[in-house]
């Protein structure tokens, strides 16, 4: 198979910066870097790593599907932007056709062991028994929550305990909100300054507490992650993978 070639969309971006370091660092070839209000030229490049916006990644894959057509083989398609309404998910899902596309809230190594760690505690955990809370904290400039990686997670709560996040996530509280919900998920959020990305989730009993977290130090380990997951890319057929495909967890 001939060399990489990548594309960023995003590219001006923390993360699309941080990305391209971590190509550069490694000798890879940057074809094209795409931003807001350029058109996605994709005739050199064959994985796009892909943080933007929702609105945006909903166009990049439009413009993936038809290159992909256009040259008879399918482009990579690395979506790391979150914040995606159940409208854009939906709306993503006919791409998955003729692009193949990676698709994670969360492409650290650390985050993807936590999940499968959390399904088994959820699994064992009665719902009477253990309140499940998820907490995350982020830099001051991050416009939604709570995070991917936090729905991620509270997901995979939700999966162990054979239910769906929608019918027992509770995302805010105020005021005289009555007594906790058995089996409710919350989920409380800190923004503030340049924290990277902490993420805990709590399983409260009346007498025990057990909590597991995540740190991220450095942002250069989200783009390590995207990067390992276009490459596993280029070896499957067009649909809609996640890290933990990537990882083979
Ligand atoms: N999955 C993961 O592991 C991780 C996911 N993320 C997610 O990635 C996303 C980006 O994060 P971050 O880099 O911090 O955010 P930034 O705001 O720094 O970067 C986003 C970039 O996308 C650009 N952009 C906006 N609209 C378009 C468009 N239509 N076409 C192309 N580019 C566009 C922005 O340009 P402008 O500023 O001009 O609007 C900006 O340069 C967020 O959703 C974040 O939650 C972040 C880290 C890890
Ligand atoms: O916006 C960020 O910065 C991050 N976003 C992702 C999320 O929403 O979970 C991943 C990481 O925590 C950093």
């Amino acid at each position: 198979m001939s060399a990489p070639r990548f594309a960023i969309n995003g590219a001006k971006g923390r993360m699309g910066q941080a990305t391209a370091r971590v190509l550069e660092a490694a000798g890879h070839n940057i074809a094209a870097r795409f931003d807001k209000g350029d058109t996605f030229d994709l005739s050199g490049a064959d994985i796009v790593i892909d943080f933007s916006t929702p609105e945006a990644t909903l166009h990049l894959a439009q413009a993936c599907a038809a290159e992909g057509e256009r040259r008879g083989a399918p482009i990579v398609q690395v979506i790391g932007a979150t914040g995606f309404t159940s409208e854009q998910e939906a709306a993503l899902m006919p791409f998955a056709e003729k692009v193949i596309l990676l698709k994670s809230g969360n492409y650290s190594l650390g985050v993807n062991m936590m999940i499968g760690l959390l399904k088994q505690a959820s699994a064992r955990l009665s719902a009477e028994d253990w309140d499940i809370e998820v907490t995350e904290a982020h830099h001051r400039r991050k416009v939604d929550a709570p995070s991917g990686t936090a729905l991620m997670l509270g997901a995979a709560a939700a999966e162990g305990r054979g239910v769906d996040l929608a019918e027992v996530k509770v995302a805010a509280r105020d005021g005289i909100t009555g007594a906790r919900r058995a089996g409710d998920i919350g989920f409380s959020v800190i923004r503030g300054g340049g924290i990277v990305g902490e993420h805990s989730v709590l399983f409260a009993s009346e007498d025990e507490l057990i909590t597991f977290s995540h740190s991220a130090r450095d942002r250069t380990l989200f783009a390590r992650g995207a990067i390992q997951a276009g490459l596993w890319g280029r070896n499957q057929v067009p649909g809609l993978y996640d890290m933990q495909d990537v990882l083979g967890f």
